[in-house]
């Protein structure tokens, strides 16, 4: 799925240059979940934002399903933004003024999707994240989960292949965060998606299957338990230990 090769993005601060990722190479299989962890600036956000293709490296490539995300003109990287990436932010990023199904339905406008078929796909979002009663809603009048299903609705409306989400939990409390973080492993269950995490939050990261930490710009991976869980996937809960870090592969 992913292959990224030695990837670094730096900013300019003033006469500074600061690499957010410096010399970052990872594999990311098709159908894994990842979380990654790591102190506040050592380049989480940044990793994640190049690997939606929200941002380009400053030098080398981020090849996804066969192509590198580097190379592609802005045209064909809005493509495919649209078509393969699912975005969840701390945040929610709804538009105020929208109704939840109105929300959900603006990521399938790009994509051309219309009339009948779009309500459609919008209804079974709002239903797969349990708010089949709220489309009308909007989000002040939500709480803070049920404002983090319609952004997570909002994602997997498009039938995207990935899902990358950046601190999904960071604004909820505890049991709404567990009932967020069931929300995204059923779906990605369900979905097959490829699910990419951050997270500060020990206790949602040791629910991935693969754990790293990023600390100047690098990544550490922490913990894997894709093999365990690949020979019994039944038993995925009952995996998991966190062990001793490792290079990221
Ligand atoms: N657009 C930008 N322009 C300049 N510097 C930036 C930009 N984005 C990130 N940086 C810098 O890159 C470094 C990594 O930032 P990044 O947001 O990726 O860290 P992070 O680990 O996600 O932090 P947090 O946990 O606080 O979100 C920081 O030093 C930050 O100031």
């Amino acid at each position: 799925m992913y292959e990224l090769t030695q990837v670094t993005r730096n900013y300019q601060k003033g006469r500074r240059t600061v690499s957010a990722v410096r010399d970052l190479s990872l594999t990311v299989d098709d159908g894994e979940w990842l979380a990654v962890q790591g102190r506040t600036g050592h380049g989480k956000s940044t990793l994640l934002h190049l690997l939606g293709g929200l941002d380009r490296p400053s030098s080398g490539s981020i090849d996804f399903d066969g192509r590198d995300l580097s190379g592609l003109k802005e045209t064909q990287l809005t493509r495919v933004r649209c078509e393969s990436f699912g975005y969840v932010f701390q945040t929610f990023n709804l538009v105020p003024t929208l109704s939840a199904a109105e929300n959900v339905e603006a990521a399938l406008v790009p994509m051309g999707i219309r009339g009948p078929e779009r309500r459609r796909r919008v209804g079974a979002a709002l239903e797969s994240v349990g708010l089949a009663d709220r489309m009308r809603h909007v989000p002040t009048e939500l709480s803070g989960g049920q404002q983090q299903r319609v952004a997570i609705a909002r994602a997997i409306v498009k039938e995207p292949k990935v899902l990358l989400a950046d601190e999904p939990t960071g604004n909820l409390d505890e049991e709404t965060r567990d009932d967020i973080v069931n929300l995204l492993e059923k779906l990605w269950l369900e979905r097959g998606l490829t699910m990419i995490l951050i997270t500060h939050d020990s206790s949602v990261a040791k629910r991935a299957q693969r754990v790293g930490v990023m600390k100047n710009g690098n990544l550490s991976i922490l913990r894997d338990s894709r093999r365990a869980e690949r020979r019994r996937p039944e038993q995925r809960k009952a995996v998991a230990p966190e062990g001793e870090p490792e290079p990221a592969s």
